[in-house]
């Protein structure tokens, strides 16, 4: 593997997954990484990621820098031939060579703006860092995908399942603010790679990229979506028609006992944080079906099975 910034990185899903189950069985350290450092750098809060990572970093012997890049570094230009007289002091040409000067792995987070799709798309902060940096560059969830966090989902699932092939609903629930599709996107390729019955239920407005979801059914009819679920994701998304919006939504949309009981008897997974009592309830996510906190857990072992491939490159 030589760089992990989307999914299509992962040349066999299934083996991956396996290696993350066998590293989390034998939780040992290793001595690929001595010697070796991994340098995070986040322009957007995060708690798992960080130290998921950062942890399975140390597990395989390496070293760890973390920068709160958006707080503590310059300001950073990403247009090629900019004439930077104004508030940008560091272009991505010389901030992605040095740090790859400092370390053997550069992992970033980037989330959109939410305001411009085709800048958003344009990845250019994750993909500057990938065109500059001479080190594998890993993404921590970026404008339009988090694929360390789908890795995690799959093992999840993986661990969980019950028959061959699980009926998997992605539904969206409601938030205060715009987020992200970058969840929602991944997870529903990775959904894509797996052996699953997968479908998707959003309201009207909240179809995702239709690039991205292909073939999966998409309802607008969440009940319906849920009759029969073996796992269920629940997370919100803003709209990606009207980009970035939050459109008005009929109906209730979030999840709770009631949704539950339509299910059979599913595993209820979100990537967490999670606004409780908005995107899922109390008696939902306190109950034996809520299983966000493993997932949570596994993040570790799917982080150290990519940068295990990374550095055995
Ligand atoms: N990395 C996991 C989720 C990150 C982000 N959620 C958030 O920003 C939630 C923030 C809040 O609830 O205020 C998202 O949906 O992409
Ligand atoms: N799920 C996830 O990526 O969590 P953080 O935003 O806390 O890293």
């Amino acid at each position: 593997m030589d760089n992990y910034i989307t999914l299509a990185d992962i040349d066999n899903l299934q083996e991956l997954i396996e290696e993350a189950l066998q590293l989390k069985k034998e939780n040992t350290a290793a001595e690929i990484g001595k010697g070796k450092t991994l340098g995070m750098l986040f322009f957007n809060p995060s708690l798992r990621t960080r130290l998921s990572t950062e942890k399975a970093a140390k597990l395989l012997g390496m070293e760890v820098m973390v920068m709160n890049a958006d707080k503590d570094g310059w300001a950073l230009e990403f247009e090629d031939g900019a004439v930077m007289d104004s508030t940008k002091a560091e272009h991505i040409k010389e901030a992605a060579a040095v740090l790859s000067e400092y370390c053997d792995i550069i992992a970033v987070r980037a989330f959109p703006e939410l305001k411009d799709k085709e800048k958003d798309e344009a990845e250019l902060v994750i993909r500057g860092f990938k065109k500059y940096a001479s080190v594998p560059v890993v993404n921590l969830e970026s404008a339009t995908g988090h694929p360390l966090q789908a890795l995690t989902d799959a093992i999840t699932i993986s661990e969980l399942k019950k028959t061959k092939k699980p009926k998997v609903v992605l539904t969206w629930a409601p938030h205060p603010k715009a987020l992200p599709q970058s969840v929602p996107n991944s997870f529903a390729e990775i959904m894509q790679k797996s052996d699953v019955d997968f479908v998707i239920a959003n309201p009207e407005g909240y179809d995702l990229n239709p690039e991205i979801t292909q073939n999966v059914p998409v309802t607008h009819n969440q009940e319906e979506a849920l009759k029969n679920a073996d796992f269920v994701y629940v997370k919100n998304w803003s709209s990606y028609t009207a980009y970035g919006q939050q459109p008005k939504v009929k109906g209730s949309w979030t999840f709770n006992e009631h949704k539950l009981k339509i299910t059979n008897n599913a595993k209820v997974m979100h990537c967490l944080p999670v606004r409780r009592n908005v995107v899922i309830a109390d008696e939902v996510l306190d109950s034996y079906n809520s299983v966000v906190i493993q997932q949570a857990g596994n993040r570790t072992f799917a982080a150290q099975a990519v940068l295990r491939r990374l550095l055995e490159e």
